[in-house]
């Protein structure tokens, strides 16, 4: 289908759709603009906040370490009490108001050189030996801080933790010396619950809302601990610490990254400063933000200044829309107006259109510029019938004066030749009597030669008036040329013409012209005939009759009958 040009839309369609794509474009612009700020925004404050829980975190954690550290410390410096013996009732004592003191240190016991327990908090492991675990084994060697691992001996004596995990814990222990000698070694087994206490001092109450979780790795990268109560999901799932972008940068910049699940995490490692337990042990205590949970408020306000965009670009549009349909229908009418006064409707008016300033003044010029064409064209018109009347009186004119010789004013030969014929054809055709009869001066030339041709003029207007004086209504006379006059008599009898002409003849020659004096004229004159075909043989008789009566002497009328 071929696209209409751009003159066969109209207005209101082509303003509607710039409109549309004006708004439109410019609304999603800015709330792409202000969402894209907004988000960034929030990537800035959540980063800033996961670096803060991070770092609360690893001091926490640091600070319960060194905690129990120097616990154990005080507890193995204090020969007095181990020369009491190693499962002293001071001793005992000693193991419960630690314990006390700790409570997330679910058991404290000694052993002696062999790895049998001889003292215990509650008396649990007591008379077992613990020469296999790795805290006695380096307990004896040293102060020993132990990685997080599964309650194996302990595990039915105490009971699960509240979050649901399975029982583990870490080991701390210490070697009992005396003067010197290592008599035994001091351990506590810490429940790793104490992660999740240190989880949710250090979230903020709405994490699993925002989907904000502290990861706690160990030195090789697997999952120790995951806030929510996640851990074992997680570790079940294999969930380890993968690639950290920003690690080099100190302190760490938090990084964005597709997790295990596939979702995508802005998340942080908190530096554990050099020293510290958490940093000896090698914990690598990660915060992370779900995207798409953390910056959902980013992401509404998006949504929202999206739709508030088109919407007011819908507004916006409409209210184009109804100012292009206005000046759309203002202009559709001054079109009617213009193609009504041009189909000739004189009487319309260009009417005034309201729909702007700009429309009001084009109508006002276009009812001006119209009036005055209307005006105009009268004129116009009112001139050419003037002047056409004018030519048709010029024509009248002309055509009158073809017919007329200009110096007597009588018929000239064009003139008399379709009236004669009409005469010819009536009286040939009523089998009526018709006379030509050809009147010519005498010795003409003399006159002219003697007196010059004015004085000529005067005497053919004499003849001419004398002709016309004595002729009836119903007689024709023409100037035929020259000096000589034709006369068609209808009705009349060759007879009554003969006396007719003689009495021209008379009257004529009876008249004067001034120093000319007396002029007379020689007359021929014919009757019709039935066998006559053409008004020209009858004329040509009433000549041939003319040159008769000249050949005769002049100044006398011949007529033809007496010819034949
Ligand atoms: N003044 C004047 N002279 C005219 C006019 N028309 C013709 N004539 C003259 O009339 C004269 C006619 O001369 P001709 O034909 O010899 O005839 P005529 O002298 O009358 O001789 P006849 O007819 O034989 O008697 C010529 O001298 C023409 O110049 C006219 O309108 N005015």
């Amino acid at each position: 289908m071929l696209r209409p040009s751009r003159a066969e839309r109209s207005l209101v369609s082509q303003i509607l759709v710039l409109a549309l794509a004006l708004f439109g474009g410019l609304a999603l612009a800015l709330a792409l603009i202000f969402g894209g700020a907004f988000r960034e925004h929030a990537q800035a404050r959540t980063g800033a906040e996961i670096q803060t829980i991070a770092a609360s975190a690893v001091q926490l954690l640091s600070d319960g370490l060194a905690e129990r550290r120097r616990e154990i410390s005080v507890m193995v410096q204090s020969p007095t009490l181990w020369r009491e013996g190693l499962d002293s009732a001071g001793v005992v004592a000693l193991l419960g108001r630690a314990r006390a003191v700790s409570p997330n240190s679910l058991w404290i016991g000694v052993a002696d050189l062999q790895g049998v327990i001889v003292a215990s908090t509650d008396g649990l492991l007591q008379g077992q030996s613990v020469a296999a675990r790795p805290w006695f084994r380096h307990g004896l060697a040293g102060p020993y801080l132990g990685d997080v691992h599964p309650a194996v001996l302990l595990e039915p004596y105490l009971p699960s933790p509240a979050s649901g995990d399975p029982l583990r814990f870490l080991d701390l222990a210490a070697p009992i010396q005396i003067d010197g000698r290592t008599v035994g070694v001091l351990a506590t087994h810490l429940s790793w619950d104490w992660a999740r206490q240190v989880s949710e001092r250090v979230l903020p109450s709405d994490a699993a809302a925002r989907g904000i979780e502290l990861l706690i790795f160990d030195k090789a990268g697997a999952l120790l601990y995951a806030s929510g109560g996640r851990t074992a999901a997680l570790r079940a799932a294999g969930q380890r610490l993968r690639t950290r972008p920003a690690a080099a940068a100190q302190p760490p910049m938090p990084w964005t990254e597709r997790w295990m699940d596939n979702q995508e995490y802005l998340a942080t490692l908190a530096p554990a400063g050099a020293g510290s337990p958490v940093a000896e042990i090698g914990w690598q205590v990660v915060v992370r933000a779900h995207s798409g949970k953390s910056f959902e408020p980013a992401r509404n306000v998006l949504v929202v200044a999206g739709a508030a965009g088109l919407a007011t670009a819908l507004v916006l549009s409409i209210a184009a829309w109804f100012g292009a349909r206005r000046l759309g229908s203002d202009l559709a009418m001054l079109t009617h107006a213009a193609n009504r006064i041009e189909a000739g409707h004189a009487e319309v008016r260009i009417p005034p259109a309201s729909s702007s300033k700009e429309v009001l003044g084009l109508s006002r010029a276009l009812s001006r510029m119209t009036q005055r064409l209307i005006e105009s064209q009268a004129d116009l018109e009112r001139q050419v019938a003037a002047r056409t009347a004018e030519l048709e009186a010029a024509n009248a004119e002309l055509a009158k004066q073809a017919r007329r010789d200009p110096l007597t004013g009588l018929l000239n030969r064009r003139g008399f030749e379709p009236k004669a014929q009409l005469l010819f054809d009536l009286a040939l055709r009523g089998g009526r009597p018709l006379c030509a009869c050809m009147v010519d001066a005498d010795h003409f030339k003399a006159v002219n030669d003697t007196h010059g041709h004015a004085v000529g003029d005067q005497v053919l207007k004499r003849i001419a008036s004398c002709l016309q004086s004595r002729m009836r209504r119903t007689d024709l006379l023409a100037r035929w040329g020259g000096e000589e006059f034709v006369l068609l008599l209808p009705d009349t009898s060759l007879e009554a013409a003969g006396e007719l002409a003689e009495g021209l003849r008379l009257a004529i020659g009876a008249s004067t012209t001034g120093a000319v004096g007396r002029v007379t004229v020689s007359i021929g004159l014919a009757q019709i005939a039935p066998t006559d075909r053409t008004l020209q043989a009858l004329v040509e008789r009433a000549d041939l009759a003319l040159y008769r009566a000249k050949d005769m002497g002049r100044n006398q009328v011949s007529s033809l009958a007496a010819l034949l």
